[in-house]
């Protein structure tokens, strides 16, 4: 017969056994056999989270090493995450589009994130997955505009030529006068940022009107986590909801000032302002908030890109004369004092270049991918037949930074190898390239056997949300970084010294790129015969 326990400790322990019981039996959701593979956790309910807090996205890595399946289902309070950590379940993800779905949750991240009021919020989820049968409503209509500018093609050529020409006057003034020191990652996130916000916003751009902006823009993105996620940010979140504000503020005086209608302004902020302003009636205040969202776009992955693609290339003399060779084949001299540095055979016609610019995005952009389960869908692998059910209401997410470091890219997978995107083929087709074509920076990988694994690299996502910035970034970043390669030398910060590369940050969530763990110390000084040159570019 059941009886009370004497002892007051014995009691406690048993109150709470009986509660875990009852909140797990009804808070976890209920097993499904035909789920994935179903991992339970040490510490019930919370313990995945627990974990995904602690160690950010390794926390992904340890456990498919333990149990090393392709997808799993892992218990998180009342729902379930799934978690893809093979380039095959990706395509079955991505093949599933209409209800696995990226839309509902980029609008649930931007309502909280960019602070909208209720009316924009409307305006978010009217249509937002084609429910009508239509492309319109803003989300959509927003992202069929950047896949069609973006894309290669005259109004991409336009957004390049004012960016590179930008960095070029940002590049051209270094080490003039002789060596010169720099603070590397800060000037090249400042540098690098203020080239983009102007080639994009135009000439009165945001961080021109408030350059304290710019700053505040780095506060804000490495406090996004805690604004969407923690009640009343204004008091629990404050340094990223004070820094937030600021770059409203300079987008409102941006679009207050009208400064969009000036020369010099992209295409697609044009387009942004015709759509959200124009057709849907976004009040200017609220726009302003939406336009932080690009700046994310612009800025968080590719300047990190850039920074670990100089490191790499400078820190190894040999990999630097390498590039250099094929580099400089791309510039043409106009004068004892000017060179041009052609972009389009930057792109075609330097596989060692290229394949570096690859392999850092593998190693240091590993971009999870998110998608919410609008109704129970059924995937297949369509290299095992195998299939399973995912539940309605879960969330998918494609564990890029899993899948970048295992099968196929063999036992090297761990470390930089800059000539792992070069395949016999692949070389003897680039040089013998003689056209300015545009390579897709995010086509399959293809082994050194020329064996092609589909969503085995995933940097810019898949499917029908991939990336539509990858073309534009591509050539900033191989814009930027080819002046350097061609014009100057980057060492340590003492005489003689080589550039170190310094450890990249250590917790992580693969939300964006993964930016340096300390800052580091270079000198900077003009190449030999390029000590009075002056850069363009020809695109
Ligand atoms: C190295 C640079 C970049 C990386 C690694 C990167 C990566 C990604 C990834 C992983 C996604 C999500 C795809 C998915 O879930 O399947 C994405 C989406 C997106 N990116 Fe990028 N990106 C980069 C540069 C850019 C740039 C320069 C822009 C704009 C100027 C941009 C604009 C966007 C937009 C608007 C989306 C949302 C797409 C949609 O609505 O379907 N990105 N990017």
């Amino acid at each position: 017969m059941f009886s009370i326990p004497s002892s007051p400790l014995l009691l406690v322990v048993l109150v709470i056994a009986a509660l875990i019981f009852l909140i797990q039996r009804f808070l976890t959701p209920r097993k499904d056999a035909r789920e994935p593979p179903y991992i339970p956790s040490n510490v019930p309910i919370f313990g995945h989270i627990l974990n995904l807090m602690r160690q950010g996205s390794d926390y992904f890595r340890k456990l498919n090493t333990r149990y090393n399946h392709g997808i799993y289902t892992l218990p998180m309070l009342s729902g379930r995450m799934y978690l893809v950590a093979s380039p095959d379940w990706a395509i079955a993800v991505h093949r599933a589009h209409k209800t696995l779905q990226f839309n509902t949750l980029i609008a649930q991240a931007i309502k909280s994130l960019f602070a909208f009021d209720n009316a924009t919020n409307a305006l978010v989820d009217y249509n937002l997955n084609g429910e009508n049968g239509t492309r319109d409503g803003i989300i959509i209509e927003i992202h069929d505009m950047m896949q069609g500018v973006l894309a290669p093609g005259p109004l991409l050529d336009a957004l390049n030529r004012s960016i590179l020409n930008n960095i070029a006057v940002h590049v051209n003034q270094l080490a003039v006068h002789g060596p010169q020191r720099l603070v590397f990652w800060t000037w090249l996130r400042h540098h690098f940022s203020i080239a983009s916000v102007a080639a994009i916003w135009g000439p009165r751009n945001p961080f021109a009107l408030h350059p304290e902006a710019e700053e505040a823009f780095w506060v804000f993105e490495s406090n996004a986590t805690a604004l969407t996620m923690v009640p009343y940010p204004q008091i629990f979140a404050r340094q990223g909801s004070t820094a937030r504000q600021a770059v409203f503020d300079a987008f409102y005086e941006y679009m207050d000032a009208e400064a969009y209608n000036d020369a010099g302004t992209s295409e697609l902020i044009k387009n942004r302002v015709k759509i959200n302003m124009g057709k849907y009636g976004l009040t200017k205040k609220m726009f302003a908030h939406g336009e932080a969202s690009l700046l994310f776009g612009a800025l968080v992955n590719t300047v990190p890109t850039a920074f670990w693609l100089l490191a790499y290339i400078f820190e190894d003399a040999a990999l630097l004369a390498d590039i250099r060779g094929e580099v400089d084949k791309c510039v043409t001299a106009d004068s004892a004092s000017k060179r041009t540095m052609h972009i389009g055979k930057l792109r075609s016609a330097c596989p060692l270049f290229s394949s570096a610019f690859r392999e850092v995005l593998r190693m240091y952009a590993p971009v999870h991918s998110n998608r919410f389960v609008a109704a129970d869908t059924t995937i297949t692998n369509h290299t095992t037949g195998q299939s399973y059910v995912l539940k309605k209401d879960a969330v998918v997410q494609i564990a890029t930074s899993v899948i970048h470091f295992k099968s196929p890219w063999g036992p090297d997978a761990a470390s930089f190898n800059p000539r792992r995107f070069l395949s016999t083929g692949e070389r003897a087709k680039s040089d013998a390239q003689s056209s300015d074509k545009l390579p897709d920076p995010a086509a399959p990988y293809r082994d050194s056997e020329g064996k092609i694994h589909g969503s085995a690299y995933r940097s810019f996502g898949g499917g029908n949300n991939i990336c539509p910035g990858r073309f534009f970034a591509q050539t900033e970043v191989l814009g930027l970084v080819s002046l350097f390669v061609a014009g100057f030398e980057v060492g340590g910060a003492r005489e003689g010294e080589r550039f170190v590369t310094p450890p990249e940050e250590t917790w992580k969530m693969s939300f964006s790129a993964t930016k340096p763990g300390s800052d580091v110390d270079v000198v900077v000084k003009r190449r030999e015969a390029y000590e009075g040159v002056e850069w363009t570019f020809a695109t």
